[in-house]
C-alpha cells in the first residue's frame, strides 16, 4: 500500500480554543476514506489542515512522503483537488470557466488550454452531467448543480488526490448515487480520496474505511462495519438505530434510525452534572466536617 497523505499527532486551534488534537492518520492509494462526526467534531478542519489551507499548530501533514509545508501552493494543486462545503460563487463565471480553472496548476502564466486540456475539461463535464450547461452563468444555478461544477473542476484537475467536504449534501438521489459512484470508480483506478460525508448510509455503502471524529480526536476508525456499530451511533450521533449487514463483502452495513436520543443525554448529563455538583457538596461538607 503506498501512502499518499499522512499526518502525525496533528494539532489545530483557532486561537486558545483546541479543534483538533493528537490526530494520527495514513490514507493510501486507491482508497476511499469517509471522515464522519457529529456537527462541529473538526471534519472540515482537518480537511483544511490535509490541503494546507490551515496551518496546524502541532504536528505534521505528510505529501507522497515530503512535509506539506515544503510544496508551493501549485504544486500542492497538483497532488490534490479540493471541493469545499461552501460552493457560492461571487462573479458570474460560466460553468465551462468554473470547470477550466481545475486545469490552471498544469498551465503557465498565459499559456492556451490545449485540445488534452479541452478534453478533460469536456470529459469532466459529461461525467458530472454538465454538458448541456456548459455557458449557464455558475451563481444562477441551484445548489446541487454549483456542488457538481466543482466536483466537475476537482475531476479536470487531474490530482490523484481527492478531498471533498460534504459533496453529497446538496445534491438529489439519483446525483449523489452518481457522484459517489464516480468518486468510487475514480478510486478504483488509482486516486484517493476523502469524504467529509454526513449521510452513514452512503457512507457506509461506498467508503472504504471511516474515521469518526469527535471533539477534534479519532474514537474510531475502520470498515464501515467496525465503525457504525450501535454504541457508536449512540455515543457520538445521539441515535438509536438498528444495524444489519449489507452487500457481499460484510464491511457495509444498512442503518434504521429508530429515535434520536439527544433528550436522554442530556438528561443523563444534566444527572451527572447533578451527581457531580452534589458529589462536590458532599465533597465540600466532608472537608468542612473534618476541619
Ligand atoms: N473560523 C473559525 N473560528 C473559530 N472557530 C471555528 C472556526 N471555524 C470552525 N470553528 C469551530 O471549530 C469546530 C470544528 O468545526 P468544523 O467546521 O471543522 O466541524 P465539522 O465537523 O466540519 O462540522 P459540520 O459537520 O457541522 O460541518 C467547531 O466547534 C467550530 O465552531
Amino acid at each position: 500500500m503506498t501512502t499518499q497523505l499522512e499526518c502525525n499527532n496533528l494539532g489545530f486551534a483557532y486561537g486558545k480554543k483546541p479543534i483538533i488534537g493528537g490526530v494520527n492518520l495514513r490514507f493510501n492509494k486507491g482508497e476511499f476514506v469517509g471522515l464522519i462526526g457529529p456537527n462541529g467534531a473538526g471534519k472540515s478542519t482537518l480537511l483544511n489542515l490535509l490541503t494546507g489551507l490551515l496551518k496546524p499548530t502541532s504536528g505534521h501533514v505528510n505529501l507522497v512522503g515530503q512535509p506539506l509545508k515544503q510544496y508551493k501552493q501549485r504544486d500542492i494543486a497538483r497532488h490534490i483537488s479540493l471541493v469545499p462545503q461552501d460552493v457560492s460563487i461571487d462573479y458570474a463565471f460560466t460553468v465551462r470557466e468554473i470547470v477550466a480553472m481545475g486545469r490552471n496548476p498544469h498551465l503557465g502564466a498565459f499559456q492556451p488550454e490545449t485540445q488534452r486540456d479541452r478534453d478533460l475539461i469536456d470529459l469532466a463535464m459529461s461525467k458530472t452531467d454538465l454538458s448541456q450547461m456548459t455557458t449557464r452563468s455558475a451563481n444562477q444555478l441551484s445548489g446541487g448543480e454549483r456542488q457538481r461544477v466543482f466536483i466537475a473542476r476537482a475531476i479536470a484537475q487531474e490530482a490523484p488526490i481527492l478531498l471533498m467536504d460534504e459533496p453529497t449534501a446538496s445534491l438529489d438521489l439519483c446525483h449523489q448515487l452518481e457522484v459517489l459512484s464516480l468518486v468510487k470508480a475514480l478510486t478504483e483506478s488509482g486516486h484517493l480520496a476523502i469524504a467529509a460525508i454526513h449521510d452513514l448510509a452512503l457512507a457506509s455503502r461506498f467508503c472504504d474505511r471511516l474515521v469518526l471524529l469527535a471533539e477534534g480526536k479519532i474514537v474510531s476508525q475502520g470498515s464501515p462495519a467496525e465503525v457504525l456499530t450501535k454504541e457508536n451511533l449512540y455515543r457520538y450521533f445521539s441515535i438509536e438505530a438498528e444495524i444489519e449487514p449489507y452487500g457481499d463483502d460484510e464491511q457495509s452495513v444498512r442503518i434504521t434510525a429508530i429515535r434520536s436520543c439527544s433528550a436522554d443525554k442530556s438528561s443523563t448529563d444534566k444527572n451527572s452534572a447533578d451527581k457531580n455538583s452534589t458529589d462536590k457538596s458532599v465533597d465540600h461538607l466532608s472537608t468542612n466536617l473534618n476541619r
